[in-house]
């Protein structure tokens, strides 16, 4: 570890000051990241009892030393304690999987709130998405998808799933989800449902629920039910929210009431429900988040989207995606959308969805050559002009020098590469669905061609949390 900067031996010093009791079980080390809620410090575990309880949660790196390290997340005291304890009480609910890094110990003094979880020897994702070969993008997804089934099967929504909250290792091939901070039971998410009662009213009511129940078991709403045909509840949505209009802004006198829903996440991460203040969201919103990071690897831009403000959001999706499908998404969490004075927006998007969308950001770094023909870049490139054209490139002779092939191995590598890119797409099309119902689950997408070669290595997770053991000390 490189030299700790003055500022921060203060700081650690400062709080070490502040939290009595946090000297004698953790010596702070460094400070390994910041975030908008907290501050994170790399500490060594001076008694070893987090090591003992909870082994199986830390990464063997073959530095037995490793194992000695903590995380201390020190949570601002300008959260809410209301959000300190959510965080704090999911992140106990879910000791039990080795991808999500669990809480080993809590400490509390005053308002300073410290969690300590297991320190993980991570790369940055910056580091290596661009790099990452397609058998290591697949590793990756498997690991993600791993924590999210568990996650998920806990009826718990992360919410905010994206490269900073996913630690990963390219080089063991492990990876865990951390920050809990804006997590939520799927129950309460659904702001219909306050304290078990159902509270349907225009504000907090969704079509797409009743969309859900079409496609599953039926569920009758007053204003669908046969005795109410006809006598519109003042309770019961009469037409659409809201209109997302792009161009005219919302208009003045607007008498219909404003939807409401939880639309916290980050930007460029969030699903398009969560965009159209949908109340009737799920676990699926974790799964867009999947499909926006593995846009990001296979088109080699990061973040994907940047805009500031979900009308902004909506419009990058628009370009993706088209007009057609976007009013479709907007009329099924009952709203309208108009984006008939804005220019080249076009009502088809991508023809060739998602796929033409990464060959033409690929085209643009082919064109400047910014990356090397052996590059995953450069398969993935190969492999969608392949698709598109029906036309093989030739294997570049970089490739064939780099990779010492003869022609019978390169034509055996392209078959799997190709292979793996077909499926990999798939996934991506599944996770980047816009109709939440109709998008997979972190159980469906594990169970996909893509992952088969994956299924006996690593796929079991062992589940029992008897081993962990939380010591909680005020
Ligand atoms: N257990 C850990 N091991 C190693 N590094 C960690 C660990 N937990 C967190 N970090 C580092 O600290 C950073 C911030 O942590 P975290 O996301 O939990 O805080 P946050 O305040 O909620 O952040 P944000 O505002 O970005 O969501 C992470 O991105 C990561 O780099």
């Amino acid at each position: 570890m490189g030299e700790v900067p003055p500022e921060v031996v203060e700081e650690m010093q400062e709080l070490a000051t502040a939290v009595p009791g946090l000297k004698t079980r953790y010596k702070l080390l460094d400070k390994i990241g910041e975030g908008t809620f907290s501050s994170v410090y790399k500490a060594e575990d001076l008694t070893g009892s987090v090591i003992k309880s909870f082994s199986r949660h830390f990464w063997d790196s073959g530095n037995r030393q490793e194992r000695r390290y903590v995380a201390l997340k020190r949570i601002y005291v300008t959260s809410s304690p209301n959000r300190i304890y959510n965080e704090l009480n999911l992140l106990y609910m879910l000791c039990g999987s080795t991808r999500v890094a669990p809480l080993c110990d809590a400490l509390r003094h005053h308002d300073q709130v410290i969690a300590v979880l297991p320190w993980y020897r991570h790369e940055e994702f910056r580091n290596f998405y661009r790099d990452l070969p397609i058998k290591g993008i697949k590793k990756y997804l498997s690991e993600l998808l791993q924590a999210l089934s568990f996650v998920h099967s806990k009826g718990i929504i992360h919410r905010d799933i994206k490269p900073t909250n996913f630690l990963y290792n390219p080089q063991f091939g492990r990876g865990v989800l951390v920050d809990f901070g804006l997590a939520e039971m799927e129950s309460d998410s659904k702001s219909e449902t306050r304290h078990g009662k159902e509270m349907r009213t225009s504000e907090n009511y969704c079509p797409c629920k009743g969309e859900q129940s079409s496609q599953g078991q039926t569920q009758v709403y007053p204003g669908n039910h046969p005795h109410h045909k006809g006598k519109q509840t003042s309770a019961m949505p009469s037409a659409a929210h809201s209109i997302v209009d792009l161009t005219k802004g919302y208009p003045k006198h607007e008498t219909r009431r404003n939807k409401r829903a939880n639309r916290a996440g980050t930007r460029g991460f969030r699903a398009p429900e969560v965009l159209m203040k949908c109340s009737n969201q799920s676990t699926k919103i974790d799964i867009w988040s999947v499909g926006v990071i593995l846009l990001s690897f296979l088109a080699r831009r990061f973040p994907m989207f940047q805009s500031l403000d979900d009308t902004d959001s909506l419009l990058e999706l628009c370009c993706v995606f088209g007009t057609k499908k976007m009013r479709k998404c907007a009329s099924l969490h009952g709203l309208g959308f108009d984006v008939s004075g804005l220019e080249g927006i076009s009502e088809d998007g991508y023809k060739g969805g998602l796929a033409e969308f990464i060959q033409q950001l690929l085209h643009g770094e082919v064109e400047a050559g910014t990356f090397p023909s052996y590059s995953i870049a450069f398969e993935t490139y190969e492999f969608l002009v392949n698709r598109s054209t029906g036309e093989s490139i030739a294997p570049s002779v970089e490739f064939q020098v780099a990779y010492n092939y003869s022609q019978h191995d390169l034509k055996k590598y392209h078959d799997e590469v190709w292979s793996d890119h077909y499926w990999c797409l798939e996934v991506l099309d599944q996770c980047l669905t816009l109709d939440p119902h109709k998008r997979s689950t972190a159980d469906e997408l594990l169970s996909s061609t893509f992952f088969n070669e994956l299924v006996d290595s690593d796929c079991t997770e062992e589940n029992d949390d008897e081993d962990d053991v939380l010591i909680i000390e005020n």
